[in-house]
C-alpha cells in the first residue's frame, strides 16, 4: 500500500475504513438467483453452445464438474471451491465479487487473492488486467450487456452480472480469442454458480461477441458531434458526469482529443513512483536499486518493475511510495520564499503521512518543527509511522482541523491537502469512478472551504498556505479558493508555476493543475496563497 494519501489508500475523503468502501452501502444480494430461471431464455433466445466449446485454457475434464450447483460458492471465492486450472480468471472474478458484494477496494483485495490462490508471474499480470480493466469499463460493459438481455440489469444475480462483465472485457478489450473468452467464462460460472447460470452467460456473451467496441459504440453511444461527453464516456469507460468535470477543468482551449487523451490515461496503470524522505534517504540509493530518476522531482524515482516493498530504503522508511505530483506540490510549498522566521510548519490533513514525511524532513533540516494533524486515529497512526525515524522535531495530533486547538497566526507554512473526491487518481482506483457521485463533491465543498478558512487563520502574515487536492473538479479546486479569498481580503494568490521548476505545460496560472496525460502524474491541483496582513 502506498503511503501517499492519494495513492490508493482507499480514501480520499473523510478517512474511512480501510479495505472496504464505507461511503456507499450496497445490498448484499448473495443467494438471490435471478439469472435466467433455469434456462438461457433471459438472453433472448441464445443457443446453449457450452457443450461445443473448443478446448481452452482452464477447462477441466467434464467429469470434474459433476454436482454443478455450487450453492453459496457464487460469493467471493471462499475456501470450498475446487482448485481451478485457470487461476488468473478465478482471482479476477474473486476481486469483482468482493468489490460488488463487500464494497472492497480492488487494489487492496487483489494482492490478497493472488496470495491466497498462489498466483504469480504472468498469471498475476493477467489477473490484474482482467480485474482492473473490467472494473474500469464497468459502465460501458453494463450498457452492452443490458442490450443483450431482456430484463433490467438490476434483475440479474450479481455474481452472474460480474461474470458477464468479465467475459465482455475479454471479448472487447483483450486479445483473448472469442471462443476462449466465452468458454472460460461459462466454465467459471458453471463451477462457481450453476449449470443454468452457465447457459445464460453463454447465450449473453454470444450476443456481446457480435460487435467489437467500435460497433457497440456506434450502436449504443451518442455521436461525438451530438454529445461529446456522452460519446467519450461510453468509448473510454467513464461516467458522463466525471467526463464533464474533466472537460471543464481542462478548460475552453482543450479539444475533444485532449479530453480523450486524459480519459485514456485514466485507464492505464500508474507508474510506481518513489520519494526519498529528506534528511533520511538519498535518491542515489533508489537508482542503485534499479529505479529510474523521476522526471522533475529532485526527491523522486520511478520503479519500472518489481515490488517497491523489496527495496531496503522503502522497508526502512528512508523512502516511500508517492506519486510524483504529490512530491511536486509538497516541494512547491517548501520553496516559496517567506520573510522572517520559517520554523513552524503545519500539515492540517496529514493521514496517512506521505507529504508529512517530506515536510518533516525539510523543516527539520532548517531547525524547525512540523505539526501533523489528522482527524482519524487509525490514519494518525500511519502518520506516526511515516514520521518515525525522522530526526526532526514533529508532533502528530489527532484533531478536527476545522477547529484547530492552536492560536491564530501560529505557523509560517501550512499544507492543506484537503479531503476530496479523488477523481485525479482514477488510475489507481479502478472501481472508484463508478462509486463516486456528484453528491460526494457537493458534500465535500463545505468541509474544504472550512479547512481553508482555518488554514488562513493559522498562518502568520507573510506566511504561505498550499491548498492541494487530488481532483481536478473545479467545484473542489479553484472555486473553493475563490470563495475563501472573497471572505479573506488579507490573503492573495501566488503564481505557483515557478515553484515547480522544469515542469512543462502548467497553463496560465496562477494555480497549477497537473494531468496524467500531460505530466504522467495524478491530477493534482495546487493553489499557493500568501497572508498579507
Ligand atoms: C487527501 S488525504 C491527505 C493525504 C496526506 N496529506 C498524505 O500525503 O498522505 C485527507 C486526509 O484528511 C483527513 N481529514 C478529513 N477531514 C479532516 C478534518 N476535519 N481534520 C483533520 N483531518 C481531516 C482524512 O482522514 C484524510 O486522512
Amino acid at each position: 500500500m502506498s503511503d501517499d494519501g492519494h495513492d490508493g489508500d482507499g480514501d480520499h475523503g473523510r478517512g474511512g475504513d480501510h479495505g472496504r468502501g464505507s461511503d456507499h452501502g450496497r445490498n448484499d444480494r448473495r443467494g438471490d438467483r435471478r439469472y435466467g430461471r433455469g434456462t438461457d431464455g433471459g438472453a433472448g433466445g441464445g443457443r446453449n453452445r457450452s457443450a461445443g466449446h473448443p478446448p481452452s485454457r482452464g477447462r477441466k475434464p467434464q467429469g470434474a464438474r459433476s454436482g454443478q450447483q455450487r450453492g453459496r460458492g457464487a460469493g467471493t471465492g471462499g475456501g470450498q471451491q475446487r482448485h481451478s486450472a485457470d487461476p488468473a480468471r478465478q482471482v479476477a472474478y474473486d476481486v469483482l465479487r468482493a468489490v460488488t458484494d463487500e464494497d472492497a477496494y480492488a487494489n487492496l483485495v487483489l494482492p490478497e487473492r493472488l496470495r491466497d490462490r498462489r498466483v504469480g508471474g504472468r498469471d498475476a499480470a493477467f489477473a490484474t488486467e482482467l480485474a482492473y480493466g473490467t472494473l474500469r469499463w464497468q459502465g460501458t460493459y453494463d450498457r452492452i450487456v443490458g442490450a443483450c438481455v431482456d430484463r433490467a440489469l438490476s434483475e440479474l444475480d450479481p455474481p452472474v452480472l460480474d461474470a458477464l462483465r468479465l467475459g465482455t472485457h475479454q471479448l472487447l478489450a483483450l486479445r483473448v480469442p472469442p471462443h476462449a473468452a466465452v468458454s472460460t467464462t461459462v466454465d467459471l460460472v458453471r463451477r462457481r454458480i450453476s449449470e443454468g447460470a452457465g447457459r445464460f452467460v453463454n447465450a449473453v456473451l454470444r450476443k456481446v461477441e457480435r460487435h467489437d467496441l467500435d460497433g457497440w459504440t456506434a450502436e449504443l453511444a451518442p455521436t461525438r458531434d451530438d454529445d461529446l461527453a456522452g460519446y467519450v464516456a461510453f468509448r473510454h469507460g467513464h461516467p458522463a458526469w466525471i467526463v464533464r468535470a474533466f472537460r471543464d477543468a481542462l478548460g475552453p482551449e482543450a479539444d475533444g482529443d485532449a479530453l480523450e487523451a486524459c480519459l485514456r490515461a485514466n485507464n492505464e496503470p500508474a507508474p510506481v513512483a518513489l520519494a526519498v524522505r529528506p534528511g533520511r534517504g538519498e535518491v542515489s540509493e533508489l537508482l542503485d536499486a534499479g529505479a529510474e530518476p523521476a522526471r522533475w522531482s529532485p526527491i523522486g524515482a520511478t520503479l519500472t518493475s518489481g515490488d517497491p516493498g523489496r527495496l531496503a530504503a522503502v522497508r526502512s522508511g528512508r523512502a516511500g511510495v508517492q506519486d510524483e505530483g504529490s512530491q511536486l506540490v509538497t516541494l512547491a510549498l517548501a520553496a516559496v520564499p517567506v520573510d522572517g522566521p520559517d520554523e513552524r510548519w503545519l500539515d492540517m490533513c496529514a493521514g496517512p503521512g506521505g507529504k508529512a514525511a517530506v515536510l518533516g524532513g525539510l523543516v527539520g533540516g532548517q531547525g524547525g518543527r512540523l505539526l501533523a494533524v489528522e482527524q482519524h486515529v487509525h490514519r494518525a497512526r500511519l502518520v506516526e509511522q511515516a514520521l518515525s525515524g525522522d530526526p526532526s522535531e514533529h508532533e502528530v495530533l489527532v484533531a478536527d482541523a476545522t477547529e484547530g486547538p492552536w492560536p491564530d497566526e501560529d505557523f509560517d507554512r501550512v499544507l492543506l491537502d484537503a479531503p476530496c473526491s479523488g477523481l485525479g487518481a482514477l488510475r489507481r482506483r479502478p472501481e472508484a469512478r463508478w462509486r463516486r457521485t456528484p453528491a460526494d463533491v457537493g458534500e465535500l465543498r463545505p468541509l474544504q472551504a472550512a479547512l481553508l478558512l482555518e488554514a488562513a487563520r493559522s498562518v502568520r502574515p507573510g506566511g504561505v498556505v498550499a491548498y492541494v487536492t487530488c481532483t481536478p473538479h473545479l467545484a473542489e479546486t479553484a472555486t473553493i479558493v475563490d470563495d475563501v479569498l472573497r471572505k479573506r481580503d488579507d490573503m492573495e494568490r501566488i503564481d505557483a508555476r515557478p515553484y515547480l521548476p522544469g515542469v512543462p505545460d502548467l497553463g496560465d496560472g496562477p494555480d497549477v493543475q497537473l494531468w496524467p496525460h500531460v505530466h504522467g502524474t495524478d491530477a493534482m491541483y495546487l493553489a499557493l496563497l500568501r497572508r498579507t496582513g
